[in-house]
């Protein structure tokens, strides 16, 4: 019977490498499938994993409509056995309700991938609609630490390399720091993985390295960073 399974975590956790393995891997034993993906760091139509490996998918935009999607497919002869939907934080509701209905009306299994929450720790409402209606939520294996060694939970971004909580819910970017030395029109938006203590607190790892550097009493308990590098903050 077919699933609908939701694989999601914060950033640079392995949700596209996965994609493209699952994608292998149901391919490989001659499942046919389609590959979707939305707004990837690497472009249009496309699902990019931090590993190296990228390869084309079907771009979703406002209008996509899944169901219509398989139905095309299937009409011209392909098989439609799975789709592989990136970047599904992104998708409306209504595309995740879509997918529901491929699942239980044409047998189609859907493995979603995607991002739980947005910089203000709120619910993407693709994310939301597929925490309601999954089959399995699934937390990815590899974790993304903070850069105190914990688990990563929380997705920041920052502008110039501060920390915002206010902005578009939607801008692409990636967790390569942003500096702000290279600043031409734009504003540099980057992403950092941080666990809920250092999200609630704002301190980033660029944060971080500056209150170490300052040699001043730090607003929070250095000991119980777990991390190698944290050793410099306490003799900071
Ligand atoms: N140079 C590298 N060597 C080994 N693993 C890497 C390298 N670069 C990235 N990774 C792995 O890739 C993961 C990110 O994979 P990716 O599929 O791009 O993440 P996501 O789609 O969740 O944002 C990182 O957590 C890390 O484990
Ligand atoms: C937290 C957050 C992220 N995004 C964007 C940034 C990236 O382009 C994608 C996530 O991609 P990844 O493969 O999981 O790294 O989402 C955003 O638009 N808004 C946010 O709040």
């Amino acid at each position: 019977m077919a699933e609908l399974v939701f694989f999601s975590g914060t950033m640079d956790c392995g949700k596209s490498t996965l994609a493209l393995q699952m994608d292998y891997n149901h391919r490989a034993r001659g499942r046919g499938g389609v590959r979707f993906s939305c707004n990837d760091r690497a472009g249009d139509s496309t699902i990019s994993s931090r590993l190296g490996l990228q390869t084309d998918a079907v771009e979703v935009g406002g209008d996509t409509d899944f169901w219509d999607e398989v139905v095309a497919r299937r009409t011209s002869g392909l098989r439609v056995d799975y789709l592989i939907c990136d970047e599904a934080q992104f998708y409306s509701a209504s595309q995740v309700e879509q997918l529901a209905r491929v699942v239980d009306e044409m047998d189609v299994d859907v493995f979603a991938f995607g991002i739980t929450s947005d910089f203000r720790t709120r619910l993407f409402p693709g994310s939301q609609r597929l925490i309601e209606l999954a089959d399995k939520v699934q937390v990815l294996q590899v974790e993304a630490l903070c850069w105190c060694g914990r688990r990563a939970t929380q997705n920041a971004r920052t502008v110039n390399g501060i920390m915002v909580v206010e902005g578009e819910q939607v801008m692409v970017g990636d967790v390569a720091p942003a500096t702000g030395d290279d600043i031409s029109d734009a504003d540099a938006v980057g992403y950092e993985t941080l666990c809920r203590r250092h999200y609630m607190r704002r301190v980033t790892a660029h944060g971080a390295n500056v209150m170490a550097g300052a040699d001043q009493p730090l607003p929070f308990d250095v000991d119980a960073c777990l991390w190698p590098g944290a050793g410099a903050l306490r003799q900071g």
